[in-house]
């Protein structure tokens, strides 16, 4: 029987375009409590992964189940809204004079279906205080071309959060962000991760020094396969990594963060 708290179910997935393989042959489970770091290079198929997890892609072979429904037999429209994405592409689709609070208000139409109703009080006052928990609650008035990278970020975040999902998917959050920047973003991150009202998440990164403490999983991605998944402590060592980057690496774990850089070459 299927485990009813898996979020997400890969099994044997490939996405293909012509002879190129995006990401092959996947086994992959999310289950509602955990929080899941995707690491590789560029190109690896982070994306292409984070795709398949938000319904916006099919598998090209292979089963992928998303919340219990099976994709390609379930409407994905109706699922959609049961998932929150942030990413860089739907940033960029954000007109620059769209105000920050009915952006976030706005994430919540597609799930009630309306279209020109009045934004009541309750759809508002969530908006406000999901703005607050991510630090940015004193922008809610300001136009979504004025915040600096990190402020977008947060509020793609608020967006994301809005419709209660019972997934979270989160596309290179920190790319683009300042060192002040990445660390509060990392810090707010950790925050929802130990939240256990939080939903289960999956954060895309290239980054070891981005994996906001608190997260639980670990998945690490090379040329569209898997190198290693499992639990964090388990799957990020140094063998793993090194073999995911294609160089020698060391890693280091200075309280709950991780760093890693290229092994000095000896002589
Ligand atoms: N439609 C397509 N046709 C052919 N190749 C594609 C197509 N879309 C993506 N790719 C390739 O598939 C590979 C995986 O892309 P994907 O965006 O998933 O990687 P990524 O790990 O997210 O990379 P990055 O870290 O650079 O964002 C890349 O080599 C990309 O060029």
């Amino acid at each position: 029987m299927e485990n009813e708290d898996l979020v997400i179910h890969m099994q044997g997935v490939s996405v293909r375009r012509g002879k190129t393989t995006l990401v092959g042959d996947v086994d992959w489970g999310v289950e509602l409590d955990e929080r899941w770091v995707v690491l590789g290079p560029n190109g690896a198929g982070k994306t292409t992964l984070l795709r398949l997890a938000a319904a916006e892609l099919h598998p090209t072979k292979g089963t992928l189940d998303l919340l219990g429904e099976r994709v390609g037999k379930t409407d994905v429209f109706e699922l959609r809204p049961r998932i929150g994405l942030c990413s860089a592409a739907i940033g960029a689709r954000i007109p620059a004079e769209e105000k920050v609070l009915d952006l976030v208000v706005s994430a919540g139409y597609a799930v009630l279906g309306r279209w020109r109703e009045e934004y009541d009080r309750l759809d508002t006052g969530r908006a406000e205080r999901l703005l607050g928990q991510l630090g940015i609650g004193h922008l809610a008035d300001r136009a979504y071309g004025t915040l600096s990278e990190g402020e977008r970020k947060r509020t793609l975040i608020a967006r994301a959060l809005m419709t209660d999902p019972e997934v979270l998917l989160l596309d290179e959050p920190a790319a683009g962000l300042d060192l002040g920047g990445r660390e509060d973003l990392v810090a707010r991150l950790s925050e929802l991760a130990l939240d256990p009202d939080a939903p289960a998440t999956v954060l895309v990164t290239h980054h070891v020094e981005e994996i906001p403490p608190g997260f639980t999983h670990a998945l690490l991605l090379r040329e569209g396969a898997i190198v290693a998944q499992g639990l964090l402590d388990d799957v990020l060592t140094e063998e793993n990594l090194s073999k995911t980057f294609d160089q020698p690496l060391e890693l280091q774990r200075s309280g709950d963060r991780y760093f890693a850089r290229r092994k000095a070459t000896q002589g």
